[in-house]
């Protein structure tokens, strides 16, 4: 199976290395405009093969869309990151050009591919890809959802001193600062609701701390995260690869779902190797929907701003 990541920079290139060593495909194709720059990444990860033992072939390409022909799964992660004080909406002058002509330059050379957006803001750029393609909806899958559900069960299990892989949990609505829901209703410590061992003001703050959990790494870190990116990527791509059909929460077109008409936002979906192959409706008690509804409000008027572009 053979993945292409297009843009080899912080989130691109730890996704192309968490893929290759974790044998989620025998070829990763990792392609970036920066000369030399997607060559180097694929160099050094292919130096890693024989410490960390695995045997896919990871290669780069400075803009060459013909190295990434018969790609079964493509990955967009190029464009520009924020920096601290910034909101993902404001990338969008200059990820929404790259976004459409990468989408489309990949199409070009892997017909059949699905589509993983990742580049931000991310609800808008999986709309773009949508509409500028026209590729049927179970093949553009947004990514945010399933790093902000690993990052609400990180805070979760800090806040309960317990494992976080003993933690259930799910973040639905837009990736965006003020439009992410954890559903702290639902979350669980091996099946028992969370609610049993923290008080409202634990667990808002826990809410509160997984919504700006992307806004405090880029404060850290001067730019935005990439470990909990790249690997929830690969994630996703495994559950695509691997036909594993994973409950994920992810960005995808809705067309009545969740009350919702013409936008992509994030819901839990089944990802298998038809991409997305169902969307799960969970019934959301009134608070969450009136909060789904604003968050769909939020992410309709950014795709507002696409006109140039579509
Ligand atoms: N959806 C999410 O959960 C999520 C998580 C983290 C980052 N992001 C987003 O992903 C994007 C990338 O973040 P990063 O930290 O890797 O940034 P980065 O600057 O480290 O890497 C971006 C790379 O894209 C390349 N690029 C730019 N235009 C290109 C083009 N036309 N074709 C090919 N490559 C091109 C750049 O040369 C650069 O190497 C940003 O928009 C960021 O906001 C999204
Ligand atoms: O925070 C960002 O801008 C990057 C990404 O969307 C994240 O959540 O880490």
């Amino acid at each position: 199976m053979k993945v292409t990541v297009v843009g080899a920079g912080n989130v691109g290139a730890t996704c192309a290395d968490a893929i290759a060593h974790r044998r989620i495909a025998s070829e990763v194709v990792l392609i970036d405009i920066k000369e030399g720059f997607a060559e180097g990444k694929a160099l050094d990860i292919m130096q890693t093969q024989t410490t960390l033992g695995f045997n896919t072939k990871v290669t780069g390409s400075t803009n060459d869309y013909s190295k990434t022909a018969g790609s079964d799964v493509v990955v967009i992660t190029s464009g520009i990151p924020r920096k601290p004080g910034m909101t993902r909406e404001e990338l969008i002058g200059i990820n929404a050009g790259i976004v459409k002509g990468v989408a489309e330059n990949l199409l070009a050379h892997s017909p059949n591919a699905i589509i993983v957006v990742v580049s931000n803001p991310m609800d808008t750029m999986t709309y773009l890809t949508l509409k500028a393609t026209g590729l049927p909806k179970n093949r553009i899958i947004g990514m945010g959802g399933a790093l902000d559900s690993s990052r609400f069960k990180c805070y979760l299990s800090q806040a309960l001193d317990k494992p976080a892989n003993d933690i259930q949990g799910m973040v639905i609505g837009g990736h965006g600062d003020t439009t992410m829901i954890p559903l702290t209703r639902l979350a669980s410590y091996n099946g028992v609701p969370v609610s049993e061992f923290l008080s409202e003001e634990e667990l808002a703050k826990v809410a509160a701390d997984t919504m700006v959990g992307g806004a405090t790494l880029t404060g850290l870190l001067g730019t935005s995260a990439w470990y909990a990116p790249g690997a929830s990527v690969a994630y996703l791509v495994d559950s695509i690869l691997n036909d594993q059909k994973k409950m994920i929460p992810c960005s995808v077109f809705l067309e009545g779902e969740y009350g919702q008409n013409d936008i992509c936002i994030g819901v839990p979906c089944i990802i298998g190797k038809n991409g997305v192959e169902k969307i799960v409706s969970v019934e959301l008690n009134d608070d969450e929907k009136a909060k789904f509804a604003k968050s769909a409000d939020a992410v309709r008027a950014m795709n507002g701003d696409l006109s140039s572009v579509l």
